[in-house]
């Protein structure tokens, strides 16, 4: 029988969830770029800041089909009494206007079109009616129109060196189609933080084997993966290792070399095989904490290993997965450069009674919903850090302060978005 006594297990000075992220924020830098194609940049993270090369649009450009016009020559024009415009050409997109329009003229032009010099505005075609005098084309309206209809002028929407994108900028479709507006087929993307994920448990299975007595499929494996991937990084699968203390070490020293950041699951309480609590306490380690006052996972841990962070989440699915939101999430937004690195919080109603008295806050899982115009959240069931279930359908984690008597249906609570 294996007995990992060591008494700074059992004494562990709590942290609040705040001074915990401190912790792990000081320690997490930015990665530095590299350059992607505008086709691969989707779901990165802006490295550098990005300016206008151009302004956009970058001629004057017709907003409508219709008529190119001088809106003076069209003062007077009523149903009744129209005026008679001379058509010099007509305008399809990406064509460059060869004449100026001078008093009593106009070009036909096309939606997208450029505006030739001294048209001042667009008249829709509806507005028009085509015909001819002396054999030569000419535009009839009956209505006058502002200077400036239908017209986007040069830089109405980006100027030249307006500062397009932020660094640290998710790139999602709007900005992939200012990316492309403004000539950018590569950018500068913070590079993808490797994550190398590691599974203690002497009870776990591979997800492809037959369940057996006793034992468990990994989950939290699985679930690391997508939220590495969910928050920018790079999932780099270091299988599971039993609850031996020297086998767990040395596989923990060894992912350390591959990653700039090690999850592990599992371990860290204070049973009689929870290696990863001995680990992070190991002399050559900087423990940065190994309990937070906070359910679930209050055995969540970190250390430094040299300059390499280890989060060591509890094996409790429910609370391994508020482990990498509260301090996972974090660490990887400081990484890729990010500058607010904590989830955003808004405040909603609660949706059901919250019956649980809490010694430590709470972090509940729960959907977020909009009734009538007002937000509000419910848990996606019972918040036990050992349940999987639960994490299914949530998008929030409601924060719920230490309460003697539990929380009413319909008070206001404070609720961290967790999906990006
Ligand atoms: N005497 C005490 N016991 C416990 C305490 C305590 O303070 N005193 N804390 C409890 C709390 S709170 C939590 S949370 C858990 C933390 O557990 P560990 O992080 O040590 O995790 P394990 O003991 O390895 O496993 C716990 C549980 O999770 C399952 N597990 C583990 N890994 C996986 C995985 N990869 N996929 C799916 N499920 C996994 C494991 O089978 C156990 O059921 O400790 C309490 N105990
Ligand atoms: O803090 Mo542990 O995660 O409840 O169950
Ligand atoms: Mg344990």
């Amino acid at each position: 029988m294996q007995h990992t006594d060591s008494p700074e297990r059992f004494r562990r000075q709590a942290k609040q969830p705040e001074e915990a992220q401190r912790a792990v924020l000081d320690h997490a830098r930015f990665l530095g770029a590299e350059n992607v194609s505008l086709y691969e940049a989707w779901g990165r993270h802006l490295a550098e800041e990005l300016i206008a090369p151009h302004p956009f649009p970058a001629f004057r450009r017709s907003g409508m089909d219709g008529y190119a016009v001088r809106s003076a020559d069209l003062k007077q024009a009523r149903p009744e009494s129209p005026a008679e415009l001379e058509v010099l050409e007509s305008l399809p997109g990406g064509a460059e206007p060869k004449h100026p329009i001078g008093p009593g003229q106009a070009s036909r032009i096309m939606t997208g079109g450029m505006v030739p010099e001294g048209a001042d505005a667009v008249v829709m075609l509806e507005m028009t009616s085509a015909g001819e005098r002396d054999g030569m084309p000419i535009v009839r309206i009956g209505k006058s129109v502002p200077s400036g209809v239908n017209l986007s002028e040069i830089g109405s929407e980006i100027r030249l060196g307006d500062r397009l994108l932020p660094v640290g900028q998710p790139i999602g479709p709007g900005e992939s189609a200012l990316l492309a507006s403004c000539g950018y087929t590569r950018v500068a993307a913070a590079r993808r933080p490797r994550v190398a994920i590691l599974s203690t448990g002497s009870e776990l299975l591979e997800v492809d084997e037959p369940l057996a007595p006793a034992k468990i499929r990994n989950s939290n494996a699985p679930m690391l993966a997508a939220l590495v991937r969910e928050f920018g990084g790079e999932p780099l699968m270091l299988g599971k290792v039993p609850d031996r203390a020297e086998e767990a070490e040395e596989r923990v020293r060894q992912a350390l070399s591959g990653c700039d950041l090690l999850l592990t699951s599992g371990g860290v309480s204070v049973g009689d095989y929870d290696v990863m609590a001995d680990i992070v306490a190991r002399p050559d380690a900087k423990l940065l904490f190994n309990k937070v006052a906070m359910r679930p996972g209050s055995p969540t841990s970190a250390a430094l290993f040299g300059e390499k962070l280890i989060l060591a989440l509890s094996g409790n699915p429910g609370a391994c997965f508020v482990g990498f939101h509260l301090f996972a999430v974090p660490a990887l937004r400081r990484m890729l450069g990010v500058e607010r690195p904590l989830h955003p919080a808004y405040s909603a109603f609660l949706g059901e009674d919250f019956p649980k008295v809490n010694a430590y806050r709470r972090y509940v899982r729960a959907a977020t919903e909009i009734r009538d115009g007002q937000v509000w959240v419910t848990p996606t069931g019972d918040d036990k850090s050992s349940l999987m279930t639960t994490i299914v359908g949530s998008d929030c984690l409601i924060e719920i302060p230490p309460t003697k008597e539990g929380l009413k249906r319909g008070q206001p609570v404070k609720a961290w978005k967790i999906r990006p």
